[in-house]
């Protein structure tokens, strides 16, 4: 595979997609890009704009948008690479329609950059490539997650993302795709952790907003942050994942971005709910995808499964589902028994141990309690 100039499908004409296949393109890549929306098609091809997403941009006229119907075949073997760019409730029926499709002895390289939890199963996105394609697909493929504003990428304002993969061959190659001097990638070996911070990031950016909407101000929302990383890392530990992936770009990067700025879609439905507006409302009006909205709902069995401590996650799940009052959540959040505030994982790091020792305070001991 040559990653001079790859041959790269993209599936989902949205903000993300639309901007990716923008960024690919000014890449001397060549790019095809896919919609289920014939008038989007239509419009790309003749105007090299998008009707409904970053209308202020002009694409590059080398993409060449394709659909509605599925890809055929024939342009799927043509590629090289197939990136995801739908939300993750279309991706289980995205690649059932693709698996039949696919040169299983020429794989191309598949790269998905939605961050969310399927709502029905509950399933990250590597867990439903392996039902839909099989483990050897699912082992090399990449994921894409970081601070990235889709409208922020196609001005070339400086961007960095984490790339993970099970494959470090393949982590790399995905890498190289999107390495640009305005845009930085670092590679990793864990797709679950990152692929989680991506998604769990949109339900404390929901939160974020909700204090904002309420009038409440910065302590408020750097507590939010910091306590929603601590409940992100607590969740990621207890599926497996590294804390440390939690301080990433995917992790700590998008969560201080999604949390604090009203281009975040989520943030925004936080807001308008903190506002006092009703979700459907919301969720009609807001023209693009809150993926934050549908996580939340899969996390709140997840939390429960796992039996860890997510009360900012359980509270914006009560105003989502069970019309909680945002103002009354937040009185009862702050209202929690007072408690340690760093869990640490069995025997690891009593908190500097060697001054503790030179000042012969090492024999004071904390009761470890994780809440
Ligand atoms: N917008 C951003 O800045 C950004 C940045 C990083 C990651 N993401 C992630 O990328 C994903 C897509 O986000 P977006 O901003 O492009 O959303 P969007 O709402 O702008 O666009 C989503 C696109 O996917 C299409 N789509 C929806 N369901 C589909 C299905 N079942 N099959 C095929 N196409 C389908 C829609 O028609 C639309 O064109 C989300 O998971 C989001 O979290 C977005
Ligand atoms: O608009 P949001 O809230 O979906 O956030 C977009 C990206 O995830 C930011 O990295």
């Amino acid at each position: 595979m040559d990653y001079d100039r790859s041959k790269v499908l993209v599936f989902g004409a949205g903000n993300f997609g639309s901007c990716l296949a923008d960024h690919l393109a000014d890449s001397f890549h060549t790019v095809y890009l896919w919609s289920r929306d014939e008038k989007i098609v239509r419009h790309f091809n003749q105007y090299h704009r998008n009707p409904e997403f970053l209308q202020d941009h002009v694409f590059p006229e080398s993409i060449t948008a394709v659909g509605p119907e599925f890809p055929s075949e024939s342009i799927i073997r043509h590629v090289d690479v197939l990136l995801f760019a739908i939300p993750t409730e279309g991706v289980r029926e995205t690649l059932t329609a693709l698996k039949p499709r696919l040169d299983e002895k020429n794989l191309p390289l598949l790269i998905f950059v939605n961050k969310g939890i399927e709502i029905s199963t509950h399933a990250l996105t590597l867990e439903i490539i392996v039902d839909t394609c099989g483990p050897d697909i699912a082992k090399v493929a990449a994921f894409i997650s970081g601070p990235s504003f889709a409208k922020e990428i196609v001005e070339r304002q400086p961007t960095s993302v984490s790339v993970a993969s099970l494959s470090k061959k393949h982590a790399e190659r995905a890498s190289q795709l999107f390495h640009q001097p305005w845009f930085r990638c670092y590679t990793g070996d864990d797709p679950i952790g990152v692929e989680l911070a991506g998604a769990l990031k949109n339900v404390y950016a929901i939160a974020a907003g909700m204090s904002d909407g309420l009038g409440f101000e910065n302590n408020t929302r750097a507590m939010l942050i910091t306590r929603g990383l601590a409940e992100m890392s607590r969740i990621g530990t207890a599926y497996g994942a590294s804390p440390l992936t939690f301080l990433s770009l995917a992790g700590v990067g998008d969560l201080f971005l999604t949390c604090s700025s009203s281009t975040s879609r989520n943030y925004t439905v936080g807001y308008r709910l903190g506002k006092g507006e009703k979700l459907d409302y919301i969720i009609e009006t807001l023209g693009s995808v809150a993926e934050g909205v549908t996580t939340a709902k899969a996390l709140r069995t997840i939390i429960s499964k796992l039996d860890v401590a997510a009360p900012i996650a359980t509270a914006v799940y009560e105003v989502l589902y069970e019309g909680g009052d945002v103002a009354e959540k937040a009185k009862l959040l702050m209202n929690l028994p007072p408690i340690r505030e760093i869990d640490l994982p069995d025997g690891a790091g009593k908190p500097a141990q060697q001054l503790l020792k030179k000042l012969e305070l090492d024999s004071v001991e904390y009761e470890t309690t994780s809440s």
